[in-house]
């Protein structure tokens, strides 16, 4: 009941009487199967660290020792990982939800009010007319207009952004009736005008609108200042006068705009229009902001102060919504009070992608984590927060479900009515007040109430302490996508924002509030492994580093260290192996993905534990001992129209030099140069094929995985290859290594 407010007499009704269903769930065919693997797998496991073990005592030489060490320790790592990762696959289930039905369980006017919040932080790397884009996608849902705020956070303090707004505000008076004449599905303007390409009078003469607009936007933020050409109003002239000269990102006051108000501004059809609100919080540079963190709790105490409503959406500037009918989806959940009692706290939609080239290059689908866990953890208390494409009940930012905390001014709480139009003077002044880069200094802001503070990842994290604190949440994932995002597309890209990722997961891992500790406490053991499986992503990088190298050092020098062919032993090791392989394949296929797309997901999470899990691990490391710092780097939102078309030919996109491609290369050309050598030895007679047959495969995978880069490095001329640099760099320490190790060895 805590969970939403403003709608129990409705679902009191819509249980005493026969109701159409509003959602049904079915549990996953795989369960069964999933269990009993489970269990063999594990006894398979339990053998094979006993075996390293005896070996480890056994070892007769220094090296031999140092091998079975790092293998034990290799193989305990991939094992707790594994672990961890059952929780997934134990009670996997899948929803549905009928939308169709909701009209006859709740009157429209009985729909509860919806905030959106969107954040951006930066014109260059988040184009303005983008973050309109997805403004203008969601004030157009199928949803009563009244009832919809939009919210945008400006972390980059820019009147670019604002004068994106303030037309794109103009627009949404065409736009928003266009939408419903016509019914139209692609919400964002610029998704439906790139998808369509016949229309009819009227849709052409918006077309124009929005070209106009576009040309306009663009315009400015090409030039990055606003012309005086471009202000038309008294009104907007005010709100630009506060970029004054001492005004910069990191440093100026509040800016809060009222570009809409439903109860005063009207479409061409005399309809209402829903709020939009520009906020850009104050920033000092004395004062931590927290990041996105931080945005989003400034938006939390705007929006209480003007319309707080009992939902929240929240997504990134990058999110448009892709199907109109998504709150009504949500409200199939919200309305049914036996999910309501189960003290829903949010319902997670996973991210989708446009953009992404046939066979997903750098696996940016992330399918494991948006669509195959989830599922998984649906059965459980609920999806992890993934931190955009999420209603929240505003209520779960207050306490658990069971302990309301009361925020330090009555007015913010989630129960507050608003009685005053948002434009007016007390409404303004509290709303400044609360958007004060000094406001939360001594409240509960960031620790208990709001989103949480402490990690890059805030998403993760914060989901995971309300589920700490029993709120229960769902996975929704219809078929056609409610949005859809943009993914990276630049190898370099990629691995910073998977390494701002793995050091915030790993902020969460060792924080007191770890999983393996407070998480099973607080969630019980499934939740909490499953909380700790992506908390300690990272580690993966310490057994993919150690198995890209050490087989291949030994095969080098001819030196076997794993059991042979003939031995019983080896097929446990078969059976390890293609076991986790055959599992994720599975999983993957079934969950909709191709074979090509599934092997670029297994090279992605090689080449992530060489790079960006390795360098998080260490820079993490190193920021716990107080050496470094971490922010939160925005990822590019920009293409690049060459990087664009080697990306659709599915080249990998190296360019510009980074220090994470010179682990990645070394291996490349360690896992060559020693399979072509092991081969040697066998031809020419030396060693049995036997022994080093699991060597001679480890390698041999590592080849076929590494193509892309022995292809960058030597056989493509354009502006993406490996950098020389890194090239020279690298295989001058891979020399090294190989004269080491033949020394030790
Ligand atoms: O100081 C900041 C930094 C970022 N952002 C916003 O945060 C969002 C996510 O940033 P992005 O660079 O796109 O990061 P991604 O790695 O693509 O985002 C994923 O990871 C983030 C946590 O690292 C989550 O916040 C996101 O929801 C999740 O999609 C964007 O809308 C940014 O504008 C801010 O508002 N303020
Ligand atoms: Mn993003």
């Amino acid at each position: 009941m805590d969970g939403v407010r403003g709608c129990s007499t409705t679902t009191n009704k819509a249980t005493n009487c026969h109701t159409p269903h509003l959602h049904t769930l079915e549990p996953s065919r795989l369960t069964v199967f999933n269990r009993v693997f489970a269990a063999a797998y594990s006894c398979a496991i339990l053998v094979l660290l006993c075996h390293h073990v005896l070996k480890l005592i056994h070892s007769t030489t220094l090296a031999a020792a140092f091998i079975s060490l790092a293998l034990l320790i290799s193989d305990l790592l991939l094992a707790l990982i594994w672990a961890a990762t059952q929780p997934f696959r134990l009670r996997p289930i899948h929803r549905k939800e009928f939308p169709e039905n909701l009209g006859k369980v709740v009157k429209e006017s009985d729909y509860l009010a919806l905030d959106v919040f969107i954040c951006t932080a930066d014109p260059y790397k988040e184009p303005p007319l983008g973050v309109a884009n997805t403004a203008l996608s969601v004030m157009a849902y199928d949803y009563p207009t009244e009832k919809i705020s939009v919210y945008v956070s400006d972390d980059g303090g820019s009147q670019l952004t604002l004068f994106a707004f303030m037309e794109a505000a103009k627009f949404a008076r065409h736009w928003l009736p266009f939408c419903r004449q016509h019914n139209v599905v692609e919400r964002s303007p610029e998704a439906y005008f790139t998808s369509n390409n016949s229309w009819t009078s009227e849709a052409e003469k918006i077309k124009t609108m929005y070209d106009s607009m576009k040309i306009r936007v663009e315009n400015v933020v090409e030039r990055g200042k606003l012309g005086d050409e471009y202000i038309t109003g008294e009104e907007e002239r005010r709100a630009f006068s506060k970029w004054t000269d001492g005004f910069t990102r990191q440093e100026h006051p509040t800016v809060i705009q009222v570009l809409l108000e439903n109860s005063k501004d009207k479409d061409i059809t005399d309809h209402f229009l829903p709020n939009l609100i520009y906020v850009s919080r104050q920033k000092s540079r004395t004062s931590p902001h927290n990041f996105k963190a931080g945005a989003l709790n400034v938006l939390l105490r705007v929006s209480a102060t003007m319309t707080n409503a009992p939902i929240i959406l929240t997504l990134d500037c990058d999110m448009c919504s892709n199907d109109p009918i998504t709150p009504l989806r949500v409200l199939c959940y919200l309305f049914d009070p036996q999910i309501r009692s189960k003290q829903l706290g949010y319902i997670q939609f996973p991210q989708h992608f446009h953009g992404i080239n046939k066979n997903d290059t750098y696996a940016g689908e992330f399918k494991r984590l948006f669509q195959i866990n989830p599922v998984g953890l649906d059965g459980l208390s609920g999806p992890t927060h993934v931190g955009t494409g999420c209603f929240f009940c505003r209520r779960a930012f207050f306490g658990g479900p069971s302990t309301l905390l009361s925020p330090e001014v009555p007015a913010l709480g989630p129960y507050h009515v608003v009685d005053r139009p948002i434009r007016s003077q007390p409404v303004m002044e509290l709303a400044h007040k609360v958007a004060g880069c000094n406001y939360e200094n001594q409240t509960k802001w960031g620790s208990e109430i709001g989103v949480r503070y402490g990690s890059l990842v805030e998403d993760y994290y914060t989901g995971y302490r309300l589920q700490c604190e029993g709120w229960t949440s769902i996975f929704c994932n219809p078929k056609r996508p409610a949005f859809l995002g943009d993914a990276p597309i630049t190898l370099v890209d990629v691995l910073n924002q998977q390494k701002r990722w793995a050091i915030g997961l790993l902020e969460v891992g060792f924080s007191k509030f770890s999983p393996i500790t407070f998480g099973i406490r607080s969630m019980g053991l499934l939740m909490g492994l499953a909380y700790a499986q992506i908390g300690f992503w990272a580690i993966w990088s310490i057994p993919i580093t150690v198995y890209s190298f050490l087989p291949q050092l030994a095969l080098l020098n001819g030196f076997s260290i794993f059991p042979l062919v003939s031995e019983s032993w080896f097929l446990l090791y078969i059976f390890l192996f293609l076991g986790a392989y055959g599992q994720d394949f599975l999983d993957f296929v079934l969950s909709g993905g191709t074979v090509q797309r599934w092997w670029n997901d297994q090279r992605i999470w090689m080449i992530r534990g060489l790079t960006c899990y390795l360098f998080g691990l260490v820079e993490f490391s190193l920021k716990s001992i107080g050496i470094s710092t971490q922010g939160f780097n925005v990822t590019s939102k920009v293409l690049d129209d060459e990087q664009s078309k080697r990306y659709e030919q599915g080249l990998f996109e190296f360019g510009v030099p980074s220090p994470m491609f010179v682990p990645l290369t070394i291996a490349a050309i360690i896992n060559l140069v020693s399979l072509v050598k092991g081969l040697m030895w066998v031809l020419l007679g030396r060693s049995k094929l036997e022994g080093l047959f699991v060597q001679l495969l480890i390698a041999g995978i590592g080849v076929v995985n590494c193509w892309p880069i022995y292809e960058a490095m030597v056989l493509r001329s354009d502006k993406g290859r490996m950098p020389l640099r890194t090239t020279i760099i690298s295989t001058f320490l891979a020399s090294g290594l190989l004269a080491a190790a033949s020394l030790l060895l």
